[in-house]
C-alpha cells in the first residue's frame, strides 16, 4: 500500500508538487496521467525517495520512508522496485546478469539470486533470451528484463514510468498483461506513470489526473467517466463532436454498463414518450468492468428536469450540452417535428 499524504517538492522557488494526498491500496493499478512538466516523474522519484520531498509523507506498507535515517532508507527501499521508460539496461550486462544486478548489490548469496534470476526471467516469459545482450532485444523485450530487475528484491510496490511509450500495440499489450499478473498473482502494488489513455483504461483500478503539481481529480476509471464531463473523463472517453442542428437539443450521458439495463435507452424513450437520436456513442472496457459515453439528441420541449429524472432512475448521468442545439432531424427519427 503506498500512501501519499501533503506530498510538496520545491525547486528553490519553483513548488514542482504542492500538496499531494493519494492512497493506493495493496494489489491495487493505480495511474497518474497529466500534461506534460505536471510533476509525474517528479512524483515517481519522490515515492521511492530518490528526491528527499521538501514536506509531507510517504508510507509503504505503513512505514513513513521520509522519517528513516540514511541506512533505514537503504533497506525500506528495497520495497519499491521501478521501471522506466527506456529499462536502463547495461549495455554490458545479459538480460540474466541485469535482472541478478540489484540481488548482488543487496549481497544475497549467489545461489539464491540465480533461482531468483530463473524464477523471474520465466514470470515475464524472457527465459529464451536470458543470455542475450541489451542490444540483441526488442524495445518490448527490454522493458521485460526491466520488470524483472525492478522485482527482484521482492518488492510491495512497483513503479513503472512510462514504461510502454513507445512500443508496439502488441509489446505494450504484453507488458500491460504482465502487470495485471503481478497484481493478481503477487499483490503487488503498482503506480503507472503514463500518458496513453488506453493503458488507463485497460488496467487502472484507479486514475489520478496531475496538473500543475495538484491533483486535479481521481477515482476509479468508471467512476470519472460517470462523475463529471471533465477533462479526464473526456480524455479516457473522448466522443466525437456531433453536428449542430435547431431541432434537437444535444444531451450528454454517461455510464457503467454494470449499473445500467442493456435495454435503458428504449425503457427511457418509452418512460419520456420520445424518439431518441443516438448522434455519437463509444462503449469501452475499463479494468473489470465497461463505461459507456453517448451523445444523445432529444426534442428540446423535453423538460430538462425530467430527462435528467428519468435517466437518472436508469443508472445513467445525463447533462445537456449547453449551445449544441441540433438542426438536421435524421430521417425518420420523428425526432422535433413541430
Ligand atoms: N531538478 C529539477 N530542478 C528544477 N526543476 C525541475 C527539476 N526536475 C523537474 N523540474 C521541473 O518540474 C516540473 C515537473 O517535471 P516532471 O518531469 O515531473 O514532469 P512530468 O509530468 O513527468 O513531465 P513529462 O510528461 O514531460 O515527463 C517541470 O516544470 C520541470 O522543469
Amino acid at each position: 500500500m503506498i500512501e501519499i499524504t501533503a506530498l510538496t517538492k520545491s525547486y528553490g522557488t519553483t513548488t514542482v508538487l504542492d500538496g499531494i494526498d493519494l492512497v493506493v491500496e495493496e494489489g491495487q493499478i493505480a495511474a497518474v496521467v497529466g500534461p506534460s512538466g505536471a510533476g509525474k516523474s517528479t512524483l515517481a522519484r519522490c515515492i521511492n525517495l530518490l528526491e528527499r520531498p521538501t514536506s509531507g509523507a510517504i508510507a509503504v506498507n505503513g512505514q513513513d520512508l521520509t522519517r528513516l535515517s540514511r541506512r533505514d532508507l537503504r533497506e525500506a527501499r528495497r520495497q519499491i522496485g521501478t521501471v522506466f521508460q527506456s529499462a536502463n539496461l547495461l549495455r554490458r550486462l545479459t538480460a540474466a546478469q541485469n535482472v541478478a544486478l540489484p540481488m548482488r548489490h543487496a549481497g544475497l548469496p549467489e545461489q539464491e539470486v540465480r533461482r531468483r534470476v530463473g524464477d523471474l526471467l520465466e514470470r515475464v516469459g524472457m527465459v529464451h533470451r536470458a543470455n542475450h545482450y541489451p542490444s540483441q532485444l526488442s524495445g518490448g523485450q527490454r522493458q521485460r528484463i526491466g520488470i524483472a530487475r525492478g522485482l527482484a528484491l521482492q518488492p510491495a510496490v512497483l513503479l513503472s514510468d512510462e514504461a510502454t511509450s513507445g512500443l508496439d500495440p502488441e509489446s505494450t499489450r504484453a507488458i500491460l498483461d504482465l502487470l495485471t499478473e503481478l497484481r493478481d498473482d503477487l499483490g503487488v502494488t503498482i503506480l503507472v506513470i503514463t500518458h496513453e489513455m488506453d493503458v488507463v483504461r485497460s488496467i487502472a483500478d484507479l486514475v489520478a489526473q496531475l496538473d500543475h503539481g495538484r491533483i486535479v481529480e481521481q477515482g476509479t476509471v468508471a467512476d470519472v467517466v460517470r462523475r463529471s464531463d471533465s477533462a479526464l473523463s473526456r480524455a479516457l472517453l473522448p466522443m466525437p463532436p456531433v453536428p449542430v442542428d435547431d431541432d434537437l437539443r444535444a444531451w450528454s450521458v454517461r455510464y457503467e454498463a454494470a449499473a445500467v439495463s442493456p435495454v435503458w435507452l428504449a425503457q427511457a424513450g418509452r418512460e419520456l414518450d420520445t424518439d431518441i437520436a443516438v448522434l455519437a456513442a463509444l462503449v469501452e472496457a475499463a479494468g473489470d468492468s465497461r463505461v459507456g459515453r453517448l451523445t444523445l439528441g432529444l426534442d428540446p420541449r423535453l423538460d430538462d428536469r425530467r430527462v435528467v429524472e428519468v435517466l437518472g432512475r436508469h443508472g445513467v448521468v445525463a447533462e445537456p450540452v449547453e449551445g449544441a442545439v441540433l438542426r438536421a432531424v435524421p430521417a425518420g427519427s420523428g425526432v422535433g417535428a413541430a
